[in-house]
């Protein structure tokens, strides 16, 4: 393996390889961190992408047959060429001359057209065959887990999907098929030259061990190349992504110069790796052809001598087509070796995410949970994200049905971890979560989550109508039940005040509209889906007053009957809870109802007393 470069500060940077199995899947990349390069091409992964071709074999089938067609067509024409040099000028006859020209033609034409074929129809299978692949990788990174996404920059993953598929565009579409139809042609040809003259046979093979030892020495530093150009293309990719996403940070700190530095730099990086590769990469094609020209001339230079003696000039000039015949089969062989040793580079990639485990995946004997009540048990429990810390340590409670509970505690103490937890978005490290005595590692997921409703601190729109976004949570609901939902949460007003209503068009993460409005939209998305546990973190934070007031009522329905959980900052939300928890550095420390805990003048009291007084200095 070669040592992963690292281009930041270089106390920081841990080597792969002194980590242990669990720490690898918790080291984090940034932007700017070399993925790590396997050194070894692996057959197999050119045999995983022959696979991708088996659904399309009788495609591939019917092409190769026509290559065939053209291949023997393309034999003919030095044949005749042959015959017509040899006796049929020497003899004038013309009626056999012209009966010549004419099948020669038709063989052109048949060539033509089976090319015309093969070019649309190779095209075709290399297309629906990357289809095939992007959607396997597209489904396959939905299944992973959160930490694979927190552990690397979004651009590094972006680039898999759709740049580095498109490369093996060529080597899908024109190098898998033309390898078996260059080997038919190149062992047709070969054969037809031995039948003409053995000696000149040899000859033309003469050069093929220096080609062969030759691509040999180039393959590894191509290869080699092509991994480091794809380590800076990922790179570039990953903060041009991250510079679109942040635009209104980078805007508001001015920091345009600087990042426009920092991308120059990762361009100029980005070109010299893109020069070093393209540069070893078309030494190969000069080598293939001088090789080619000096058979040719070998060919000539012994041919002509033995002229008169054992060969003919017939027999001399058919030859040297023959020889051309099978160098560029050679030379396609050499190109697809090249492609495939740069398209390595990326399929490596490819599979490697494909080949990323879910971290946590259903039990083999799990079983769907039963539509539930929402009784919720935690039981000792301890989870890290990262080996040696404990995010959080020793929590248990129990919730009976319906029930609201209001998390509450300093930033970073673990409350967004507790919510998580409960989604199974990770898997705790030790203790148990129980739903209506359910662990939730024997069940399904899908099951679990389809019964829970999450509005996370960062509401995400996507792209589409509102209509669209509120649907999300129940594809199913009519447009009359999208509007009951959005009234509930008080959406409805504002919704009918854009431009189209409900079919207003939003673009990702909802730019166009406010906080507020993107949560209120969040709600409905929510209340659509009916969940019997409902979780809101943070979800009233961007909300003003006059809003909440609104919604205050509309959240009251929503939380009726079901067991939520409320990670909320505002008193107001939280002081109607059942229960509330206060959360120091993953414990719960204390907990009761807001009156309870009043009365214990413990840290809830200080928070609240410190959230009234600042209630005040504002309402002043
Ligand atoms: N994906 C993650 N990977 C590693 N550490 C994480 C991750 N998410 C959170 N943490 C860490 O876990 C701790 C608890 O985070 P959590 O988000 O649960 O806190 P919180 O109480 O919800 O904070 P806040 O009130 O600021 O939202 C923090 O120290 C945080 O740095």
């Amino acid at each position: 393996m070669f040592k992963k470069k690292k281009v930041t500060d270089p106390e920081n940077f841990t080597a792969q390889e002194n980590l242990t199995e669990e720490e690898k899947v918790y080291t984090r990349q940034r932007i700017e961190d070399d993925e790590e390069l396997e050194q070894e091409f692996k057959f197999s992964d050119l045999k995983r992408v022959a696979k991708y071709l088996m659904p399309y074999r009788s495609a591939v089938l019917k092409v190769l047959v026509t290559i065939m067609i053209a291949n023997i067509a393309a034999l003919i024409g030095p044949l005749l060429t042959r015959s017509a040099i040899d006796v049929v000028i020497p003899a004038a006859d013309i009626p056999r001359l012209l009966l010549y020209g004419v099948l020669f033609g038709i063989t052109l034409f048949i060539i033509g057209l089976c090319m015309r074929y093969r070019i649309y129809a190779i095209t075709e299978i290399g297309q629906d065959t990357l289809k095939d692949m992007r959607s396997d990788l597209f489904t396959h990174l939905q299944t992973l887990p959160f930490s694979y996404f927190d552990s690397r920059p979004h651009g590094k993953i972006l680039i898999r999907v759709v740049n580095y598929i498109n490369t093996l565009s060529d080597l899908l579409s024109n190098g898998v098929i033309n390898l078996v139809s260059d080997l038919f042609s190149l062992f047709f040809t070969l054969a037809i030259m031995l039948m003409i003259d053995v000696r000149l046979t040899l000859y033309s093979l003469a050069l093929l061990p220096v080609l062969f030892l030759l691509v040999l020495w180039l393959k590894n530093s191509q290869r080699r190349a092509y991994q480091q150009l794809s380590n800076k293309q990922s790179t570039l990719n990953a903060f041009i992504h991250e510079s679109i996403a942040g635009i209104r940070i980078t805007q508001s700190f001015a920091r345009e110069e600087v990042n426009h530095q920092i991308f120059t730099s990762i361009s100029e990086e980005n070109r010299s790796h893109w020069m070093k590769a393209v540069k070893i990469q078309f030494l190969m094609w000069p080598i293939v052809e001088n090789i080619s020209i000096l058979t040719v001339t070998l060919i000539y230079f012994v041919g002509i001598r033995q002229i008169g003696v054992d060969v003919s000039t017939g027999t001399l000039i058919a030859f040297v087509a023959y020889v051309n015949n099978f160098w560029n089969p050679i030379i396609n062989i050499g190109n697809f070796y090249n492609n495939l040793i740069t398209a390595s580079a990326y399929l490596e990639r490819i599979f490697e995410t494909l080949d990323e485990q879910p971290l946590i995946v259903d039990a083999p004997e799990a079983q769907p949970l039963p539509a539930i009540e929402g009784h919720i048990e935690f039981e000792d429990v301890i989870f890290r994200y990262e080996p040696g810390k404990n995010i959080l340590d020793g929590v248990s409670f129990e919730m009976p049905p319906g029930k609201t509970v209001a998390l509450v505690g300093p930033t970073g103490s673990g409350k967004t971890t507790i919510i998580s937890l409960l989604s199974r978005f990770y898997d705790i490290n030790e203790g148990s979560i129980k739903i209506d005595g359910y662990d939730i590692r024997d069940i399904t997921m899908q099951s679990l989550r389809k019964q829970m409703g999450v509005m996370l601190q960062d509401t995400f729109i996507f792209s589409g109508t509102i209509i669209d976004n509120i649907r999300y949570g129940n594809l199913d609901a009519t447009e009359e039940e999208v509007i009951a939902a959005a009234k509930t949460v008080r959406a409805h007003d504002f919704i009918m005040n854009l431009k189209d209503g409900y079919y207003t068009a939003v673009e990702e993460r909802g730019s166009t509209l406010s906080a507020g409005q993107r949560q209120l939209i969040a709600f409905a998305r929510t209340i659509i889906a009916n969940p019997r546990i409902l979780i809101l973190d943070e979800a009233t934070s961007s909300i003003d007053t006059e809003t909440e007031e609104l919604l205050q009522e509309g959240l009251q329905q929503l939380l009726k009957g079901r067991t939520s959980f409320i990670i909320a900052h505002r008193l107001s939300t939280i002081r109607n809870s059942d229960q509330i928890f206060y959360i120091e550095q993953g414990r719960i420390v204390e907990r009761g109802s807001h009156q309870e805990l009043l009365e214990l003048r413990g840290l809830y009291y200080q928070l609240y007393q410190s959230q009234y007084n600042q209630l005040l200095e504002q309402n002043r």
